[in-house]
């Protein structure tokens, strides 16, 4: 018989509730204290930089309240032709957001960081995916913005669920786009030994 045992107590600085999602689907147990990072204040320059130190900044800022503990960060902006989009304010804003990505091919960039103080351990990555609309016509635009699903998301749209129909193709991690690529970040605890996956007898 195999198991999976998790040795380090953990906790995902999130509010994010596709987060707390993927990684209970995972089969992980862990705690969900959301940061205090105002994401206004930090500057953007690239996408991979501004994803990568937003995840930064949310993990260390739970960890320094609880640095026994094993901290995971994330960050997820929508790219179009080089054009960071976050979170729609409103319907004007989604309705732009879907007209500019319709028919086209978007980039989705989740950073992450995963840290312990008490460990001294620290790695922050980001993952990209590619994604492809398919046209859209105003109706569904009209429609999809009506549901409210757009206004929390990133890109205006949420790919798991009734966006789902805007997708034509995808390119890469798919829980990427939802929010955390969890397949880097549970081979990142393997390796940091926070998770340990052995057969009867091992020690
Ligand atoms: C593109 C896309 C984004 N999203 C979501 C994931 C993120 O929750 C959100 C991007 O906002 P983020 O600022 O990355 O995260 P958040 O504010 O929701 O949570 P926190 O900062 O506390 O961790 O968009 C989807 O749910 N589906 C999608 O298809």
């Amino acid at each position: 018989m195999v198991h999976k045992f998790q040795q380090g107590r953990l906790i995902l600085a999130s509010n994010s509730p596709r987060r707390r999602y993927l990684l209970s689907r995972a089969g992980l147990s862990f705690e969900v204290l959301p940061s205090g990072v105002d994401e206004a204040q930090v500057p953007y320059d690239t996408p991979a930089a501004y994803t990568q130190t937003l995840a930064r900044a949310k993990a260390l800022d739970v960890a320094e309240r609880r640095p026994d503990a094993w901290v995971i960060g994330a960050d997820t902006i929508v790219v179009i032709d080089g054009q960071p989009l976050g979170k729609p304010r409103g319907r004007t804003a989604a309705r732009e957001m879907l007209h500019q990505l319709s028919g086209q091919t978007h980039q989705v960039f989740t950073g992450y960081t995963i840290c312990c103080i008490a460990h001294n351990h620290h790695v922050t990555d980001v993952v990209c995916t590619d994604v492809t609309f398919k046209s859209l016509s105003e109706p569904e635009i009209e429609w999809y913005i009506h549901t409210d699903e757009p206004f929390d998301k990133a890109g205006a749209y949420a790919i798991q669920g009734l966006g789902t129909f805007l997708v034509q193709r995808i390119n890469g991690s798919y829980t990427n786009v939802v929010g955390l690529p969890v397949c880097e970040v549970i081979a990142h605890l393997i390796e940091a030994k926070v998770i340990r996956i052995a057969a009867d007898g091992e020690p």
